[in-house]
């Protein structure tokens, strides 16, 4: 079969010139019903807010709707999205005459319903039935028949391999199927997931002329060991949030001359129960970086933090906290000219203590981080073109004007410079606090190493992908921590030099509030010291069990001494190729607590080793007589 071929189609990898014409092809993306929660009303409601132009109606959210397919159509048209397709026919090709007559008759009915819908293209996928035969020439012809019948009710068949499929589960036999077949109403369907899951070489695709690529659904998963089938249809993910290079495999696609829907086909346990509302925000924002990825759009550059100018904790109580912050040789140095607001300051560890009315609605919590930004202008027009929600620029008519954006969790993430110049009058977010009188204490932290937020339980992945492609960080492997009464896992996301750690966390993990928990871990060169003065000024760290110690002892050389005052402070160890830590731990107040930490040599982790001890300490206090 012969097809134009567009001129970068000839080239090994797409360069400069070719992304500049893919920039210019107009994509439209498209999310299958499966992919979100709810009824499909309030599906289609989700997939219209988040700016889809389509979507695939699985047959199940048809069959459970109560509102008739005309009236499924108007809804859909209403919310400004075409349905791309209709899925999925299965059990249709290589089977017994007998048979296919019934598939034929069926198939019928359903070519009238989607009359009704409005859809013109129907997703068959390969046989799994155990009356399939082995006969590529009896599913081919078939097909061709399905075809003809799809034709005459001006439809198009779309054949997609099941990486599980009974006789047909790879996309270059779907394909060599179709194309003898050889019947215009017939095209494939490529799914990524079933094509990267098979290990199978996504190369091949570009031998596919683009117009017999009928549609395409992307879809990433963890890279896990395990049968396909629970794999598919228990941890498919949005592209980005997995181990799939779907970026490359896009670029197959494009380069095979495909130019229908980007649909992403997502079967998830978690997507499944999670709010659509936000799934389909997360859903649109992984396209985008994908579309930017495969140069088909050319959102505003990242702008990678290059520090964290400060942590702002709302309290409702306010003394506790302040106690805290005095006993880790925090000093109050300003307080914000209109609101209730103060700034404490240790070394260059800045934490913002608010009073005011948010503080009565959320009990004491970690409620923002400022982000040092060499452009805040700049970072707040990239976050707002991956979709995420921006806040108002000035919260009083004195304030500085300040870029800030709402994380998926709820964080507020300012995009600010901190005015380290001393001058009285100081610029940007400093500017907008009045010095006050404090006392000259022993420094001995030196900046905020790193924040630790728990997410909600469903947004885990969400959250990687949002803080790396709208803040620019790039995120480690996500690590499995035992928390005795659940799972912790934990990953961080973080700049080139490591001065902006954000470790993404969701489990059970232990606060006063039996919220989600969040910490600021503060770096010191002599955490022996920093908790010894800790302790001196009244605080009190959380104590680690005798085992821990006697298993450290057991697992290091330590010089004389050494373990029993990491003992008597509860002091943790951890050590990796690169370099050692040592870390300690604050009692909790609300939903947050302290973490003092001193890395040495290069030491890139965040003691997950000592995790499940720590986990357990904290929930100690909250189940007495445990
Ligand atoms: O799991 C399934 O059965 C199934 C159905 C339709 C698809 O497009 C698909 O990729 C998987
Ligand atoms: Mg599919």
């Amino acid at each position: 079969m012969s097809q134009p071929r567009a001129p970068y189609e000839a080239r090994a990898s797409p360069g400069p010139c070719v992304e500049r014409q893919l920039r210019s092809i107009d994509v439209r993306t498209s999310i299958a019903t499966v992919s979100l929660s709810g009824s499909l009303t309030e599906k289609l409601t989700a997939a219209g807010r988040a700016g889809f132009d389509g979507v695939e109606i699985f047959e199940n959210d048809l069959l459970a709707s109560p509102l008739t397919p005309e009236e499924i159509r108007a809804r859909t048209a209403d919310l400004g999205l075409s349905i791309d397709l209709y899925q999925p026919m299965r059990d249709i090709e290589a089977v017994p005459e007998a048979e296919f007559a019934r598939n034929l008759r069926r198939a019928r009915h359903k070519f009238e319903l989607m009359r009704r819908l409005g859809t013109d293209t129907v997703l068959v996928c390969s046989s799994v039935s155990p009356l399939a035969v082995d006969d590529d020439a009896l599913a081919a012809d078939q097909l061709r028949r399905l075809a003809d019948l799809a034709q005459d009710f001006g439809m198009r068949v779309a054949y997609e391999a099941l990486a599980w499929g009974r006789h047909v589960s790879t996309y270059d036999h779907a394909w060599s199927i179709v194309e003898a077949a050889d019947h215009p109403a017939l095209g494939t369907c490529l799914d990524s997931f079933h094509i990267l899951a098979r290990g199978g070489d996504p190369k091949g695709i570009e031998d596919i002329p683009g117009e017999k690529i009928f549609f395409l659904q992307l879809a990433d998963a963890p890279l896990m060991a395990m049968d396909v089938l629970q794999w598919s249809r228990h941890y498919r993910c949005f592209p980005g949030q997995g181990g799939f290079d779907i970026a490359g495999f896009l670029g197959h696609v494009l380069r095979a001359g495909y130019r229908g829907p980007l649909s992403l086909e997502v079967f998830n346990d978690v997507f499944r129960q999670a709010e659509a509302g936000p799934t389909a925000v997360d859903a649109r924002r992984s396209l985008l970086v994908l579309q930017e990825a495969t140069g088909l759009a050319a959102p505003p550059a990242p702008v990678a933090a290059t520090g964290v100018a400060f942590a702002e904790l709302v309290t409702p109580d306010v003394e506790p906290v302040t106690a805290l912050l005095g006993a880790l040789g925090f000093t109050r140095r300003a307080r914000h000219r209109s609101k209730p607001v103060d700034l404490w300051q240790h070394g260059e560890a800045r934490v913002l203590v608010n009073t005011g009315p948010a503080a009565r609605r959320d009990g004491t919590s970690l409620a923002a981080v400022g982000l040092e930004s060499p452009d805040p202008a700049a970072a707040s027009r990239r976050a707002e073109s991956l979709l995420a929600p921006v806040l108002p620029r000035r919260r009083a008519p004195e304030d500085a004007p300040l870029d800030a954006v709402a994380a998926p969790d709820g964080t507020e993430l300012f995009f600010c410079v901190t005015d380290r110049s001393g001058h009285p009058e100081p610029d940007g977010w400093t500017g907008d606090f009045v010095p006050v009188p404090h006392e000259r204490l022993p420094q001995y932290v030196a900046r905020i190493d790193h924040l630790a937020l728990t997410q909600p339980w469903h947004q885990f992945d969400e959250a990687a992908l949002f803080h790396r492609s709208v803040l620019g960080l790039s995120a480690q492997d996500s690590v499995d921590v035992a928390d005795p009464y659940g799972l912790h896992r934990s990953r961080a996301v973080t700049n080139a030099d490591g001065s902006v750690r954000i470790a993404l966390g969701v489990g059970p993990a232990p606060t006063d509030e039996g919220a989600r928990a969040q910490h600021i871990a503060l770096a010191t060169d002599d955490v022996v010291t920093a908790a010894r003065r800790f302790r001196e000024a009244g605080g009190r760290l959380l104590a680690m069990p005798a085992n821990y110690y006697d298993d450290l002892a057991a697992r290091y050389e330590f010089a004389d001494g050494e373990p029993e005052t990491y003992r008597e402070l509860g002091i943790l160890y951890d050590r990796d190729a690169e370099g050692e830590f040592r870390h300690c731990y604050t009692e909790t107040v609300g939903r947050v607590f302290f973490e003092l930490v001193q890395r040495d040599g290069g030491y890139r982790g965040y003691g997950a080793q000592n995790a499940p001890v720590r986990l357990a300490a904290q929930h100690l206090p909250r189940r007495p007589g445990r």
